[in-house]
């Protein structure tokens, strides 16, 4: 990958490469854009098939927080780190000291949060080292883990994509195919089992299906049978990039609605589903509930503010289906002028100098 020429292509402000020899350490963060306010994004620790792929995930990940934040209405800009390692042997107390410590060393241009692989305890861990970490232990007065309150926003934008699809935003009865039982689609199953919907599940570890199996009553399938189920959504809320030329052409769901992030491997496969008549929800407006929540600690956390901010998420997403509507564009492409269009209404703004200018965490 020719790095300078793909950060120029999508407008990277920094990508920063960390190592500890000591630790372990190996992570890149990656900043995006900073014209909303600092870059907020979680962490994530992956087994990577090789440096290229890490970097490239980092990226990938950094500008889609970009859009995610400035769509959720926050003032920050957009970053993510990835560290290279597997989270279940890999990890210790001094890789994520010297982690929080680069952190630190960017001087706020970054703030950090969890993602795959990555907890409260390691965020905690971090927090011995920099203030410029969220989702830490509420113990510190702060929102813990942000999973389920990504989980409850993505399904309030599920039911908001179920009303255009099938005319009620009730999902009773509805069947959905739940890719990824991990710690956002468990809280997820919940919501859908309280109001009555029939659940498919599918993941890697045979414990998570196993659970939600137990717990809600879900039909269990393999891993690769999951896009040819006879559903009305599918939720797709393991990793990335699932949907593509390959899966596209078994789904039979007439709803796209899920928590991962970067679910659409190229943006053609996005024009593909628009054009089957597939209401999609795009990923980073719909699973924005997470760095909402963890963006109310910069004001001192209250859970309360940050959980109506999150309900709005249905509203966001009913907001991206008018202009693809309107506009007679895939819903990706619409999410994309909503996000694009505050940052570009900010950026002309931001011309007045001050002296002591409004610090984010201020009022932490
Ligand atoms: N945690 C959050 O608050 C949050 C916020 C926004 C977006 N997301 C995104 O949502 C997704 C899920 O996040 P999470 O925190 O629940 O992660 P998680 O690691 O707890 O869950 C992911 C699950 O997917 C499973 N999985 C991986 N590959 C799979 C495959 N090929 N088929 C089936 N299952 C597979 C894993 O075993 C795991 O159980 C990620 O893409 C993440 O980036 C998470
Ligand atoms: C800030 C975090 C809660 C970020 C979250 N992992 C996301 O992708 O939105």
């Amino acid at each position: 990958m020719e790095l300078f020429k793909y950060m120029e292509k999508y407008d990277y402000e920094q990508l920063v490469f960390c190592q500890d020899e000591q630790s372990g350490l190996k992570a890149i963060i990656a900043i995006h854009d900073t014209t909303l306010g600092p870059a907020l994004g979680g962490t994530r620790m992956w087994t990577y098939e090789n440096e290229e792929a890490a970097i490239e995930d980092a990226l990938r990940l950094a500008k889609g927080m970009t859009y995610k934040n400035a769509a959720a209405g926050l003032n920050l800009g957009g970053g993510k780190t990835v560290i290279i390692g597997d989270p279940r042997k890999d990890k210790n107390e001094e890789m994520f000291r010297a982690f929080g410590r680069f952190i630190q060393g960017l001087n706020g241009r970054y703030i950090t949060a969890e993602d795959v692989g990555t907890t409260v305890e390691d965020m905690d861990i971090i927090h011995d080292e920099t203030d410029y970490v969220t989702g830490i232990s509420p113990a510190f007065g702060s929102s813990g883990n942000p999973s389920p309150v990504t989980a409850y926003g993505v399904y309030r934008g599920m039911k908001a994509a179920a009303k255009a699809a099938f005319g009620t935003d009730s999902l009773e009865g509805k069947t959905i195919a739940v890719q990824g039982v991990g710690n956002v689609a468990y809280n997820l199953c919940r919501h859908l089992h309280e109001e009555g919907a029939n659940l498919i599940v599918t993941d890697i570890n045979k414990q998570s299906v196993q659970r939600a199996v137990e717990d809600f009553g879900a039909r269990a399938v393999d891993p690769e049978e999951i896009y040819t189920q006879d559903c009305d959504i599918y939720a797709p809320c393991a990793l990335g990039a699932t949907i593509n030329d390959d899966t596209i052409r078994q789904l039979k769901a007439k709803v796209i609605a899920g928590a991962a992030n970067n679910q659409l491997k190229e943006t053609r496969h996005g024009d593909q589903i628009h054009e089957m008549g597939i209401v999609y929800a795009p990923d980073y407006v719909i699973n924005a509930g997470g760095v909402i929540n963890v963006a109310d600690e910069l004001n001192g956390y209250n859970a309360e503010r940050a959980l109506k901010k999150v309900e709005g998420i249905y509203g966001n997403i009913e907001r991206v289906l008018d202009i693809s509507q309107r506009d007679g564009i895939p819903t990706y492409l619409a999410a994309d002028r909503l996000a694009e269009e505050r940052i570009e209404r900010m950026r002309r703004s931001r011309s007045q100098f001050l002296q002591n200018g409004h610090s984010v965490l201020s009022r932490r």
